[in-house]
C-alpha cells in the first residue's frame, strides 16, 4: 500500500486537489481518509459550547482513532470512517466503509503535526495558497456549504485559524517532499501526483 499525506491550511484547496487526482483514476485502486472524519465526538457538549471549540488545534482530533484506522487499513482490512457534521459541530451517527486500497490518500490540515502518523506517510504533500486567498475561499465556502455567517468565519479567523495556522499547520510544509503552489488551479503538479500513483498501480 501507498499512503500519501496531503496537508496545507484551511481552504488551501486540498479537497479539491484530492479530488482532481482521484478523478482520473480507478474508483477501486485509490481510498482517501480526511482528517475531518477524526474531530473527537463531543457529544456530551452542548450546541453552544461545541461552537467554542478550538478546531485548529491538535488536540481537537482524534489521532489515537486516525492512527488505528491507518495501521487496519495497512493490514488489509476496512474500517469504519466517521461522519463529521461541520453544521452540528459533531460527529454524526454514520460512518462510511472504507476498504484497503493499493493507494490511500489522508488529507487534513493538521496530519504532518503527528509525528507517527506522519511516518506512515510515503509521500508528504503540503498544498500553499496565500493566506487572503485561502480566508476568500473559507468565507464563500463556510457560508455556501457549512451554515455559517461572514461575521462567524471572520471571528474565528482571528481568534483561532491564523494563529494555529501559523503555530502548527505552517511549520509542517519543512516536512513535505512536494509543494504544491495553489492560488491558481495547478493542473500540472496533480497530473504529476496521478503519474507517480500509476507508477504504483502498474
Ligand atoms: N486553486 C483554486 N483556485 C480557486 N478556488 C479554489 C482552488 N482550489 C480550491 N478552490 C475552492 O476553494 C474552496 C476551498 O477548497 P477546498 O478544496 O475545500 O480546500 P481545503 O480542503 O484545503 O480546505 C472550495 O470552494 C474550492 O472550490
Ligand atoms: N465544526 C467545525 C470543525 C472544523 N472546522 C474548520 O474546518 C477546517 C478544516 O477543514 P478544511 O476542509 O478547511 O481543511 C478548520 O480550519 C476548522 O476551523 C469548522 O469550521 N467547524
Amino acid at each position: 500500500m501507498l499512503i500519501i499525506g496531503i496537508a496545507g491550511g484551511t481552504g488551501c484547496g486540498k479537497t479539491t486537489v484530492v479530488n482532481q487526482i482521484i478523478d482520473q483514476l480507478p474508483e477501486n485502486e485509490v481510498g482517501v481518509i480526511s482528517q475531518d472524519s477524526y474531530y473527537k465526538d463531543t457529544s456530551h457538549l452542548s450546541y453552544d459550547d461545541r461552537t467554542k471549540i478550538n478546531f485548529d488545534h491538535p488536540r481537537a482530533i482524534d489521532f489515537d482513532l486516525l492512527v488505528s484506522h491507518l495501521k487496519t487499513l495497512r493490514e488489509g482490512k476496512p474500517v469504519h470512517q466517521p461522519v463529521y457534521s461541520f453544521v452540528k459541530h459533531n460527529r454524526t451517527s454514520d460512518t462510511i466503509l472504507t476498504n484497503p486500497r493499493k493507494v490511500m490518500i489522508v488529507e487534513g490540515i493538521l496530519i504532518l503535526t503527528h509525528a507517527e502518523i506522519r511516518d506512515m506517510f510515503d509521500i508528504k504533500i503540503f498544498v500553499h495558497a496565500d493566506s487572503d486567498e485561502r480566508l476568500i475561499r473559507r468565507l464563500k465556502r463556510d457560508i455556501n456549504e457549512r451554515g455559517r455567517d461572514l461575521d462567524e468565519v471572520l471571528t474565528r479567523y482571528q481568534t483561532t485559524l491564523k494563529p494555529m495556522h501559523q503555530q502548527f499547520i505552517e511549520p509542517t510544509k519543512e516536512y513535505a517532499d512536494i509543494i504544491i503552489p495553489n492560488n491558481k488551479y495547478n493542473t500540472v503538479a496533480v497530473d504529476i501526483v496521478r503519474t507517480i500513483i500509476n507508477e504504483k498501480l502498474a
